[in-house]
């Protein structure tokens, strides 16, 4: 089975190559996606550079659509989700996250930070299922049109279909790896305020609305 990795970035100028390097290095990753959900800034030439396929959308459309793109642009039958803002990412993640799929193990693995920095693994901590960090089959999801509104309520979207249709889904551990956060992208008011919306797609997504 081959992998396609799949980076949604909105704006990660500062962090999308090294994500990008590490994850086009991989022995085991035969593609990198990189779909850039109306970009303003230079995060599609340096995903570019870096070595991988980008797709950019002509206007910003959310985490779920631009995941949704790529999953369906993917060659390959494995997925692997990143975020475009992981700092420290290293080859045993990738490693971590994609053999149980490759194995039989599991339908999905959901990757959980640790040993990075205390705030974030600690958001992981609370709420694990939230994490951007993941490895699947490719055709568990295609066919789900709604995932392109789901904006940041993609994972608790895809976490229901995985309880409804029965997925085994195992969580690995992935250690020293943390990422951007909101308030150090945006600054301490911006950043609480575009947590709060993220929370209110997640509220959205998880009543179903
Ligand atoms: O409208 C958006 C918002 C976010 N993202 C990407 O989705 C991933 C997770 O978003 P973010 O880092 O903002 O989430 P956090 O981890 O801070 O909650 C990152 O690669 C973002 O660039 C995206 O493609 N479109
Ligand atoms: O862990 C969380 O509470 C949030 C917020 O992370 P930060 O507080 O910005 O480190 O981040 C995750 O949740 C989003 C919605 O499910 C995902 O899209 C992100 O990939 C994930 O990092």
């Amino acid at each position: 089975m081959g992998c396609s990795a799949i980076i949604p970035a909105y704006n990660e100028a500062k962090t999308i190559a090294p994500v990008v390097k590490t994850t086009r290095n991989h022995a085991l990753v035969d593609e990198v996606i990189v779909v850039c959900d109306g970009c303003q800034d230079q995060t599609a030439i340096l995903a570019e550079q870096a070595g991988a396929k980008v797709i950019e959308l002509p206007y910003n459309q959310g985490k779920g659509a631009a995941l949704l793109v790529g999953a369906r642009a993917a060659l390959h039958s494995v997925l692997l989700f990143l975020d475009a803002d992981l700092i420290g990412l290293r080859d045993e993640h990738i490693t971590n996250l994609l053999n149980p799929i490759l194995n039989g193990q599991a339908e999905m693995t959901v990757g959980i930070f640790s040993g990075g920095r205390l705030t974030t693994d600690l958001a992981q901590k609370i709420t694990p299922s939230l994490s951007g960090q993941r490895a699947l089959l490719r055709d568990l999801i295609t066919p789900y049109d709604e995932l392109a509104s789901t904006r940041y309520g993609v994972e608790v979207f895809i976490n229901s279909l995985a309880r409804e249709k029965g997925w085994k889904v195992l969580e690995v551990e992935l250690f020293d790896l943390t990422h951007r956060m909101k308030e150090e992208k945006f600054g301490l008011v911006k950043g609480m305020q575009a947590r709060m919306k993220m929370y209110w797609e997640i509220a959205k997504s998880l009543t179903g609305w």
